[in-house]
């Protein structure tokens, strides 16, 4: 079953492009990834699968029903945790998590006092006196404390530490296990293949590739940088799979996808004094990859 279907959805500020038909489905039980660089149109398809913006065309439900007319019955069973959080800055955490939960018809205090001791926020600072990423975490506990059956995050570890990330990832994971269907919206690959088993990469507003993890992971991207005793000869690196190859002088760098076995049998017939092998980062491998739809 479909917790989320969006079919053909389309949303135009004006004259400036939101999305163009963007189609995808999360199934029941996924932690489905949504990725592209900014701008790309993330925030747009989960704002519009909110109804906190309406689309100029095509449509979308969650849990079977249509995702306009039943914005406020559809509301009750997602959590949602946005990009940026605002909040009234003079109330206490405690208050303004008491008053989020009073939309729901349950006692969340139990769960409220849980998710602050997992993500380390403390109930008792007023808003104003938190740092970003512990307001960031105010909009985790936020989303997450009606136990809700579909999680939606819109780019939520921006501004967590890499242990706070850490802990959250862990915190989802539980959820899901306990039957949560989320859906995580991020431009860092890194993260999302952590988390996700599928992921839809959306690029100028339009899908350009439903995927799933196993297959990216098994595509492998790094950026290698070598510093070479030698000058090596210019089509030297020239193999399928590399990408933006600049030699100069002694230094070679290029992006890699594919089996790493090749590409370090062609390391290991130089001679190297230098090498720094990263993972690039989106923009890149949409740069150097979807781009020429390899
Ligand atoms: N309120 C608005 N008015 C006009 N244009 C908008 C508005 N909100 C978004 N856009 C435009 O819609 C496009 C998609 O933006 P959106 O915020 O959905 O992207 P995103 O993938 O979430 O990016 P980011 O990671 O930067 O938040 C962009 O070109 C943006 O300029």
């Amino acid at each position: 079953m479909n917790v989320i279907e969006i079919k053909n959805l389309t949303k135009n500020y004006g004259k400036e492009r939101g999305i163009t038909d963007v189609s995808f489905n999360v199934e029941q039980g996924e932690i489905f990834g949504f990725i592209g660089p900014n701008g790309a149109g993330k925030s747009t398809t989960i704002r519009t699968l909110l109804s906190l913006i309406y689309p100029t065309s095509g449509s979308a439900t969650v849990f079977g029903k249509d995702c306009v007319k039943f914005a406020s019955e559809i509301k009750k069973e997602i959590g949602y945790v946005p990009a940026e959080v605002f909040y009234y800055d003079n109330m206490k955490v405690m208050e303004l998590l008491n008053y989020s939960a009073s939309f729901y018809k349950k006692d969340c205090s139990k769960r409220i006092k849980e998710l602050a001791q997992i993500m380390n926020l403390d109930l008792n600072k007023r808003i104003d006196e938190l740092s970003f990423g512990n307001k960031k975490k105010v909009g985790i506990v936020q989303g997450l404390l009606h136990e809700p059956k579909l999680i939606i995050l819109d780019e939520p570890t921006s501004g967590l530490d890499p242990l706070m990330q850490q802990k959250f990832f862990n915190l989802l994971k539980e959820e899901n296990k306990k039957g949560a269907t989320i859906l995580f919206s991020s431009h860092i690959l890194n993260e999302v293949q952590k988390l996700c088993s599928r992921v839809a990469i959306i690029k100028e507003g339009k899908i350009i590739k439903i995927e799933k993890i196993s297959k990216l992971k098994a595509d492998n991207y790094k950026r290698f940088k070598i510093e070479t005793l030698n000058n090596i000869e210019k089509d030297y690196f020239n193999i399928k799979g590399v990408n933006a190859l600049d030699i100069k002088d002694e230094v070679v760098s290029f992006i890699f996808k594919g089996d790493i076995n090749l590409i370090m049998k062609k390391l290991s017939e130089i001679e190297i004094s230098n090498i720094w092998i990263e993972e690039p980062d989106l923009e890149e491998i949409f740069m150097h990859y979807y781009e020429k739809g390899e």
